[in-house]
């Protein structure tokens, strides 16, 4: 990629002015024809639609038309992207959908077709026999311009058309990219299906773009194995989820479901607050088996003879027969509910050896199973077993401390309804409802975008959602943020399903982030994650970043003055601002009349939005203005990447207000998290080790010199810097 100048270098073919008229004409006049095969399918089709519109044509009738609509397109839309001229002199149209004229001859092709892959995978180290490459502007189907790039002419690597994409005004909405699709995404946008699949790359680099774009051809080149519903999307959060939520409708695939990871859970309230640890903790894989155990301590013991009053007779069964019955059952595989059924079916049998009485109806032995193998909703479940220390330290064994049992502990709401549940709690009930139930909502391909910061709980409650293994995953290391903050990839596919392959792919041009704000970005990788290679940034930008230190009670003022000058000038503006500063800098908005959205409450579009370091995650703005960088680092134990999320939001212009430091790279980061080592090593063996250690301390030293010694020990640990 190009240094600076990238204007200068590209090869662009733009002829002159009389030429290019005419030109413009021509291609005109070939969108037009196109336009006019396509509109009198659509019409056909239309004629079609309106003979099934009575309610008695069969449904899937509809659906036939409705599917072959998407497939033409829309009257009025762009016939194509673009074209590709071969060396030979061949030319192909590459648009939205397949176009073909009364003999069937192509007019356009689909860019999800194998034919198209030239347009896309063309670059001057390789034109694949390309020999000139045209993008159009339009407005619906009128052409306004076109950019060339001729291969071979000139090794450049960014042409003007996709500079002017990158440049233009952003709205709280993402668009596709079809277009513009650089050579390397399209590599990964057609990767096969078959393998865990994981897209890395700094912010910007694309990474959500081609992963949307992805599944929109998986769609297209495997209808036999995939049908629009079932490919899940997920993202972190519901604004990420709004904000992403148009490109693959765009590009004409209306049914994929898309769902922020909270959604996968059963519909419970949502909103509690509760510490980082805890939510850590609740994070871990081992409270997987703590479910497991604690549901399965709810199957009873049966008394040494059940009697049963059946059809007006009693009927005494067993207990040990009963037993016999009941720990078949358990030792049985299948949801918790299936095996349920299973011992009712075994209960009968019995009751009908001893009486030849069928009492499958009866309430006696619905009684009966439902005390030895009681109903359980996830939700009821997971409410009265943090209910009961005695229950959570039982079904905890020795894989958990006391402390951390103690911390699960919490008064549930007199009723269930009333019950408001925390985000880590999510995928508990998630967990538990596929332990009870068993899989619900499977998908032959699953999307997961910030996959970086999932917990193993919600990594496991993504990973059983696909139904071969077949996943994509799309994430920057440098970004990883939270209490699972990762710092390889193998710590995140460690909990998911292993069937297929994987393979880690790197997106290294960086589309979003101008090169003079990325530059001053990038000098927190050092600290915020050591190794990471920054991307190589492809544009300038129309200013350095705006350093604003001033005194605390200018603060919120200037925030506000600035998002309101950028806003005037018709830009879209993120405030970045940490929870701290939260309340002054609503409070000043409010002073200056200034209407806002808060992409915390799901809410992004209006000109000025504000929105957390973490909530940020994903999103971009033409303005970006971060409030207190110190405040930033301090709010995460990975605070210096979070910093770096929020620096690398701006299309255009980015500026730090603060009291404290822009860069605060001398504010020491917080201790990375530890729970994925302690998981890999073994609780037990951790305390084990722990416990030894202070054994030998408190034998060998009074307890004054004992903070020292744990110094040293620390000093002794820490691996070397080099
Ligand atoms: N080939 C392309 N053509 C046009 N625009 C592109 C292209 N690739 C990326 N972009 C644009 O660059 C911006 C960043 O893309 P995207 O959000 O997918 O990046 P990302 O890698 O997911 O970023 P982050 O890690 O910050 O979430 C978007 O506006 C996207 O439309």
């Amino acid at each position: 990629m190009q240094g600076s100048g990238v204007n200068q270098e590209t090869s662009v073919d733009q002829g002159p002015g009389g030429d290019r008229d005419a030109e413009i004409a021509e291609e005109q006049t070939y969108f037009d024809a196109a336009a006019g095969f396509r509109e009198r399918k659509l019409a056909g089709l239309g004629d079609l639609a309106l003979a099934t519109a009575h309610r008695g044509a069969a449904k899937p009738m509809r659906q036939h038309i409705e599917q072959a609509r998407q497939a033409i397109g829309q009257a009025g839309e762009a016939v194509a992207y673009g074209r590709i001229d071969g060396e030979s002199g061949e030319v192909l149209y590459v648009g939205p959908h397949l176009i073909r004229d009364d003999d069937s001859e192509v007019l356009v092709v689909n860019w999800r077709a194998t034919a198209a892959a030239p347009y896309f995978a063309a670059s001057h180290a390789d034109p694949r026999g390309v020999r000139r490459k045209r993008v159009f502007e339009c407005t619906g189907n009128t052409i306004q311009s076109f950019t060339d790039v001729v291969f071979a002419e000139i090794a450049a690597t960014v042409d003007d058309y996709l500079l002017g994409e990158l440049d233009r005004a952003r709205t709280g909405q993402m668009r596709d990219i079809v277009a513009t699709i650089q050579a390397a995404q399209y590599d990964l946008i057609r990767a096969p299906l078959d393998q865990v699949l994981i897209v890395d790359g700094g912010p910007g680099t694309g990474k959500t773009a081609v992963a949307l774009h992805r599944v929109s051809w998986l769609l297209f080149q495997h209808p036999d194995r995939l049908d629009a519903d079932s490919v899940l999307v997920v993202g972190p959060h519901p604004t990420f989820i709004r904000y992403i939520g148009r490109v693959l409708p765009e590009l004409g695939d209306t049914q994929v479901r898309m769902a922020d990871v909270g959604r996968l859970a059963p519909d419970v309230h949502r909103g509690r607050n509760e510490p980082e640890e805890l939510a850590g903790l609740k994070g871990e894989a081992r409270m997987a088996g703590l479910l497991a155990r604690a549901l399965d301590a709810r199957i009873g013991a049966p008394e040494p003879a059940e009697r049963l009053l059946i059809g007006g007779r009693f009927v005494t069964l067993p207990g040990a027969d009963v037993a016999e019955a009941v720990s078949a059952c358990r030792a049985a595989i299948g949801p918790y509910t299936q095996r349920r059924q299973l011992l009712r079916d075994r209960l009968v049998a019995l009751v009908l050896a001893r009486t030849g009485v069928d009492s499958g109806g009866d309430p006696a032995l619905a009684n009966l199973a439902e005390r030895l193998w009681p109903q359980q909703s996830a939700p009821a479940f997971l409410r009265d077993l943090f209910g009961s220390r005695q229950r959570l330290r039982t079904a905890a064994g020795d894989e958990f401390t006391e402390a951390e049992t103690a911390s699960l502990v919490r008064r549930g709401a007199d009723r269930l309804s009333q019950e408001v549940w925390s985000a880590a709690d999510l995928p508990l009930l998630d967990e538990l409802d596929h332990l009870i139930n068993g899989p619900k909502d499977r998908y032959g391909h699953v999307v997961v975008d910030e996959a970086q910061d999932l917990s193993p709980m919600q990594l496991r409650s993504v990973g059983r959602r696909s139904t071969t293994g077949s996943l994509t995953l799309v994430g920057d290391i440098a970004q990883s943020t939270g209490p699972w903050a990762r710092d390889d990839w193998a710590e995140v596919t460690r909990h998911l399903p292993d069937r297929l392959p994987t393979a880690v792919a790197e997106l290294r041009y960086g589309y979003r982030v101008p090169r003079q704000l990325y530059r001053y970005a990038a000098r927190l990788l050092p600290v915020a994650a050591p190794g990471a290679r920054p991307p190589e940034v492809v544009r300038d930008g129309p200013a350095e970043p705006g350093i604003h230190r001033v005194g605390l009670s200018e603060r919120a003022g200037r925030t506000v003055a600035l998002a309101m000058r950028h806003s005037a000038a018709g830009l879209f503006v993120g405030i970045v601002c940490p929870p701290r500063c939260r309340r002054e800098t609503e409070a000043a908005l409010a002073e200056n009349g200034v209407e806002w959205s808060s992409a915390d409450r799901g809410e992004l579009g209006a000109a000025v939005n504000l929105v957390s370091p973490r909530e940020a995650k994903g999103l971009e703005f033409d303005a970006v203005i971060v409030v207190e960088p110190e405040q930033i680092v301090a709010g995460d134990e990975r605070g210096h990447r979070m910093l770096y999320v929020a620096l690398t939001r701006a299309t255009r212009h980015l500026d730090i207000v603060c009291v404290g430091e822009p860069l605060p790279l001398s504010v020491p980061a917080s201790a990375p998290t530890t729970r994925d080592g302690v998981a890999a090593f073994g609780e037990r063996d951790v305390r084990r080790l722990a416990e030894h250690l202070a054994g030998q301390v408190r034998g060998a030293a009074p307890e004054q010199a004992w903070p020292g010694i744990l110094h040293r020990l620390a000093e002794l640990l820490t691996p070397p810097a080099d």
